[in-house]
């Protein structure tokens, strides 16, 4: 049976029958509140490993609320209640022996505006390599080079290394953002629009590179550009109101939805 025949077509907040062993997140029934305000309600889904997953949904529906919460962003926001239980690989990431550091190298995130470090191109992509410690100097440049060759930005910045990271334009930061979260060796990369404040053909460039990464690890996309959703991603979730309308195969969502309320978004006919 291949991953997509596991696919049921799904209800307002309900499992798909996703292969577990396939699996490298499994999100089960969470509700999130902020200061008691609803954000997120009863999601179950299940993010297949080495695959693309797009969110998708009207703003505010709650797709960086539950993309946030899977390398516990919110952990230091005391209006923040949440219920239910996510697992990484099995482990749930909120059981008192997880190490939030170490969930986070785990987890990558790429914001939506590019951050690099107020310091070079080299040491951008050694710095978490360098807090892990006891790297030699072959070694971490040996990495370096991996992480920006794996980014596609090496060739644009190979003879320019020591230059500041600030040096570059908006879209290799963001690429050099990616090199820095994979010089540690995620098992995932969460992406919050990661490309919307960027020139279209920057964003080819992000959009390729996420559907290159996908042979190395795991990587969550949230979106608001449909088209985006439909080129890189190979599943896709729908929500709504905090709600996980429906989860498919990208290709089965966008041609043929089981729900009217996603079909009435991805035509256009939903703000
Ligand atoms: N830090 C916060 N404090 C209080 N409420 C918040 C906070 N962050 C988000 N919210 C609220 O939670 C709900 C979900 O927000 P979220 O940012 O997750 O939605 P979204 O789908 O990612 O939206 P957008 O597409 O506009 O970024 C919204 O009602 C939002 O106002």
């Amino acid at each position: 049976m291949t991953l997509l025949s596991r696919f049921q077509p799904s209800a307002p907040g309900s499992i798909i029958d996703f292969d577990p062993t396939a699996s490298c997140f499994e999100i089960e029934g969470v509700s999130l509140a902020y200061g008691g305000k609803p954000a997120l309600r009863d999601i179950t889904l299940r993010v297949p490993r080495h695959r693309v997953t797009a969110f998708i949904g009207p703003s505010g529906c709650g797709k960086s609320t539950l993309l946030r919460l899977l390398n516990r962003l919110h952990d230091l926001n005391e209006e923040v209640g949440h219920s239910g239980r996510i697992l990484l690989e099995g482990e749930d990431i909120h059981a008192p022996e997880v190490a939030v550091d170490e969930l986070r190298r785990r987890v990558g995130m790429v914001f939506q505006v590019p951050n690099p470090f107020p310091m070079s191109i080299y040491e951008n992509v050694a710095f978490g390599l360098r807090l892990q410690g006891g790297l030699t100097r072959r070694r971490m440049d040996d990495i370096v080079e991996w992480a920006l060759q794996s980014a596609a930005l090496w060739d644009e910045v190979k003879d320019r290394l020591r230059a500041s990271a600030w040096s570059l334009s908006g879209g290799q930061q963001q690429r050099l953002v990616i090199a820095r979260s994979l010089a540690v060796r995620p098992e995932v990369l969460l992406l919050d629009e990661p490309a919307s404040a960027l020139d279209p053909i920057s964003t080819l460039k992000i959009e390729e590179l996420i559907r290159s990464l996908k042979s190395q690890l795991t990587l969550i996309l949230v979106t608001h550009n449909m088209q985006q959703a439909a080129r890189v991603s190979d599943y896709t979730a729908f929500l709504q109101d905090g709600q996980l309308v429906e989860y498919a195969p990208t290709d089965t969502l966008f041609t043929n939805p089981s729900l009217r309320s996603t079909e009435n978004y991805i035509t256009g006919r939903m703000a």
